[in-house]
């Protein structure tokens, strides 16, 4: 199947979650430049109907766009001739008892299309195909079950003939996985777990290797105690990488379960980890693990951005991650040789750098700062001022990458924390949380998040932009020179992709946690971006609480927030004025 492959080659369509299977989020469009972005205006929008947090970006194929609200999940066709007239809107029926399941706010962060369908995954873990035509249902199947605190919020991603798709739950003892289900039929096709061997599946565990070493005979249980690992966590919520060429699916995995890391010992295999497994058997090809027995909440799963670009004079097949963990890696995506690891938050300080030298027994491995060791505080001891905060220098909210600049545009967090870890036992279903958590701007200073350039070929900061609160929005870069990204006080920014420099912005109606997007439609460009404040950050915001630091990721800089927007979801669509 490669219509997604020609789909996804043709700029006037929006055609993955992802934009393109590299994760760029570059667009080939050059009618919006840095030159004439400041004449952008708003040409169309569109109330959702839907309160809490809109995550994801639309997608357009020819002239329909679809997205996903957060649930009930309702999806949209719109019909681009006629100013987003609606074509088709499809409501899942779904218990409402998920909502307290999911831990950081019901978010959902979009839709897959293939083969004439439009794939959901459902905050139930009910993955659904509709017929893009009609919106009816073709296949759906159960991909987890709620009541073993199995939730989802992450697009799927056609990959050939099949649907991949993640998991969430680490915050409730959920062993994680990934799933290919076959695109006709719904019929799944390959399981591979985080913890543990991948048992129904057809996964070599003696050819799991690590840093490009033999693992052994076991996929790592031994790097926990007992049967820990069976609620081991390791969460696959992330976005979803493909290198066709090498035919492998690139993801990460989330934090161990619980917080608690004392409950916990060993390196925790395979949470916190970059994957790259074969997209037509599941089998792993290599594994990376950022951060070994997390003791902070550093889930792994921020995107994985595959480049081709000159490293020590040799072009590479690159892939760069910006951990949750404070770290921008990038590593050789054919063998998993990490190449460069350095902070791309001046503010972190839990680790002092990632050991680079290949014949330390450390290699890979992050130095932690003992004041800043959660475990070695221990148990109901308040460890404080670790920078980043559980929140990471970057969560979810996805980086954008422009080959002519060669930089990546990052949205990140300027957040610190105090973690005091505590015991806890595990009931199916219940939060598996185990430590309580307060966050802050660094001290001294007032901004909590940064928009950032990134060079992943030496690990450095080009520029810097700052921001009041955490961007939590997803980045586009385009041809035009031109950077998008959205705040949580709801503007739409435009900069130049060469400086940073300000070029435009425009106050949407709520804060701004979904990814900007951009698509042609009758010669024309446009730029979409769905507002709707929620997320980890806004869920303070989102869920109705009124004590900023009760519950669990609810963050006290941010309930500042409410000074400036409210729930509600919208999506604005932009274009050039007069053109
Ligand atoms: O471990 C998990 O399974 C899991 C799932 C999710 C999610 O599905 O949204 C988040 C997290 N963890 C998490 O740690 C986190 O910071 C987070 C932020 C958000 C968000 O959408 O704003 N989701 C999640
Ligand atoms: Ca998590």
């Amino acid at each position: 199947n490669e219509e997604l492959i020609t789909l996804q080659k043709n700029a006037k369509n929006w055609a993955l979650p992802t934009g393109d299977y590299s994760n760029h989020r570059f667009s080939e469009l050059n009618q919006i430049t840095n030159k004439n972005v400041k004449d952008l205006v708003p040409v169309w929008t569109f109330s959702t109907g839907v309160l809490r947090g809109h995550e994801g970006n639309p997608l357009v194929i020819g002239d329909v766009m679809y997205f996903s609200t957060p649930f009930p999940n309702i999806v949209y066709a719109l019909d681009l001739n006629n100013d987003g007239k609606i074509l088709w809107k499809y409501e899942p029926k779904q218990d409402p008892s998920v909502i307290p399941v999911m831990c950081c706010d019901t978010v959902t962060r979009g839709v897959a299309y293939g083969d004439g369908k439009i794939i959901l995954g459902q905050a139930d873990t009910t993955l659904v195909a509709l017929d893009a035509k009609t919106g009816q249902p073709v296949w759906s199947v159960k991909n987890g079950d709620p009541a073993k605190g199995e939730t989802n919020t992450s697009a799927p991603q056609v990959i050939k003939d099949n649907v991949i798709i993640g998991i969430s739950g680490g915050e409730f003892g959920v062993r994680g996985s990934v799933t290919a289900y076959d695109l006709k039929t719904g019929k799944k096709v390959w399981r591979g777990y985080s913890m543990g061997p991948d048992s129904d599946t057809l996964i070599d565990p003696e050819k799991t290797t690590a840093l490009g070493k033999p693992v052994g005979a076991n996929s790592g249980t031994n790097t926990w105690e007992g049967d820990q690992w069976k609620i081991g966590g390791g969460t696959t919520w992330g976005w979803i990488s493909y290198d066709p060429e090498l035919n492998l699916v690139y993801y990460g995995s989330g934090n161990p379960s619980t917080w608690n890391p004392v409950q916990r010992p060993g390196d925790n295999r395979w949470s916190m980890s970059v994957w790259a497994r074969d997209a037509d058997s599941g089998k792993v090809k290599w594994i990376y693990q950022m951060t070994p027995h997390d003791e902070w909440d550093y889930d792994g799963i921020n995107e994985m951005v595959l480049t081709e670009q000159k490293i020590g004079g040799k072009e590479r097949k690159l892939l760069t991650h910006f951990d949750r963990n404070g770290f921008g890696y990038t590593l050789d995506r054919v063998t998993g040789e990490l190449l460069v690891a350095e902070k791309y938050d001046p503010a972190v300080n839990w680790a002092t750098k990632v050991d680079m030298d290949k014949s330390s027994k450390s290699y890979g491995r992050p130095l932690v700062v003992p004041q800043f060791s959660t475990a070695h505080g221990g148990e109901d001891v308040n460890t404080k001022g670790i920078c980043p905060a559980a929140l990471g220098s970057k969560d979810e909210q996805p980086s954008a990458y422009s080959p002519l600049t060669e930089l990546h545009y990052v949205p990140t967090n300027h957040v610190c924390m105090d973690y005091e870890p505590f015991r806890v036992s595990y009931t199916a279903g219940q939060p598996y949380v185990g430590a309580t958590l307060s966050m802050y701007p660094p001290k001294g200073e007032s901004n909590m998040g940064n928009f950032i350039a990134w060079d992943a070929k030496v690990g450095k900061i080009v520029w810097s932009n700052k921001e009041q609160f955490s961007v939590w929005s997803g980045a586009l870069a385009t041809a035009g020179n031109v950077v998008f990204y959205g705040t949580l006080e709801g503007y739409l920014k435009a900069v130049d992709a060469k400086t940073g420099e300000e070029l435009y912005k425009f106050k949407t109606p709520s804060g701004i946690i979904g990814n900007v997007m951009t698509y042609e439609h009758k010669g024309k460009q446009f730029v979409a971006i769905l507002s709707g404040v929620g997320g980890w950050a806004g869920i303070g915001l989102a869920a109705g609480l009124t004590d900023p630091n009760a519950g669990l990721g609810a963050v006290g800089g941010y309930a500042a927030l409410s000074n400036y927007t409210a729930l509600g979801g919208q999506l604005t669509v932009f274009a050039l004025h007069g053109k």
